[in-house]
């Protein structure tokens, strides 16, 4: 897979560098390419945005900047692209949107800044190519940048060989629909806390039972609404017993 993220501030995106995600690059399981929209000024002040027709708070990216970049940055390689444009207005980035986005070979991330980029943009790509507006949570950022490190370590994660062990991908949160429950490690004893006595018991059916259960109870507590979009036949009848 390739990624594009084109922004005003590279260095926000650095982090995509570090760790996993920097060994995944070097090892060639995903490339990663970030672009300053400045590079596609003309003018001696570099603008990027301007004021909102209508009026209003703040200032608009200005489509011009935007759609030379674009063209450019899309051009600069031949496998079809996905946009993904962060925004507080956008439909909800899921677990189930990563893993969609994991089976694409290209994605070029927009971000904006100010109060959002002209929406002339997004429309006039969609013309050519697959763009998803979204937004990774119901609170307002200042901009996309730390939405695109969130989204595309989401994705990364599910790439074959970026995991050292892929089973958790398939074992993450969500992707039965219930939450994780606890986990616990060695020390046995720590400041008077003990592990659970049936983590330690070797029966690997009472375990995943009580697993099952403390995801269970977890999503009751913290997420009622992920419990009551599960599909009927999702809990058998031991989970009901809980
Ligand atoms: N889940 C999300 C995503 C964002 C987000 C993403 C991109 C941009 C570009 C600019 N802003 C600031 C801004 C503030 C007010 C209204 C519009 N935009 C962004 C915010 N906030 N929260």
């Amino acid at each position: 897979m390739r990624i594009d993220v084109v922004t005003i501030f590279p260095g926000y995106l650095a982090p995509l560098r570090e760790a996993l995600l920097g060994r995944a690059i070097e090892a060639g399981l995903v490339e990663v390419a970030v672009h300053d929209l400045r590079d596609w000024t003309h003018d001696v002040h570099q603008a990027v945005d301007d004021a909102p027709y209508g009026g209003g708070p703040g200032m608009v990216m200005k489509p011009q900047v935007w759609g030379e970049a674009l063209d450019a940055v899309l051009a600069a390689d031949e496998r079809p692209a996905r946009l993904v444009v962060p925004t507080p207005a956008g439909r909800p980035f899921r677990q189930s949107t990563a893993q969609a986005w994991a089976g694409e070979q290209r994605l070029v991330f927009a971000c904006g800044r100010y109060e959002g980029i002209d929406q002339r943009v997004v429309d006039e790509a969609a013309a050519r190519m697959p763009v998803d507006e979204v937004s990774i949570g119901d609170y307002v950022l200042v901009g996309g940048e730390v939405a695109v490190l969130v989204m595309v370590e989401a994705v990364a994660r599910l790439l074959p060989g970026v995991l050292g062990n892929p089973v958790s991908a398939e074992q993450d949160s969500f992707s039965d629909g219930l939450l994780e429950g606890p986990a616990y490690t060695r020390p046995l004893t720590w400041r008077g806390l003990s592990v659970p006595e049936v983590l330690r018991s070797g029966h690997h059916g009472a375990i995943a039972r009580w697993r099952r259960d403390r995801a269970l109870e977890r999503t009751a507590d913290r997420r009622p609404d992920l419990l009551a979009a599960l599909p009927a036949d999702a809990l058998d009848a031991a989970d009901r017993a809980f």
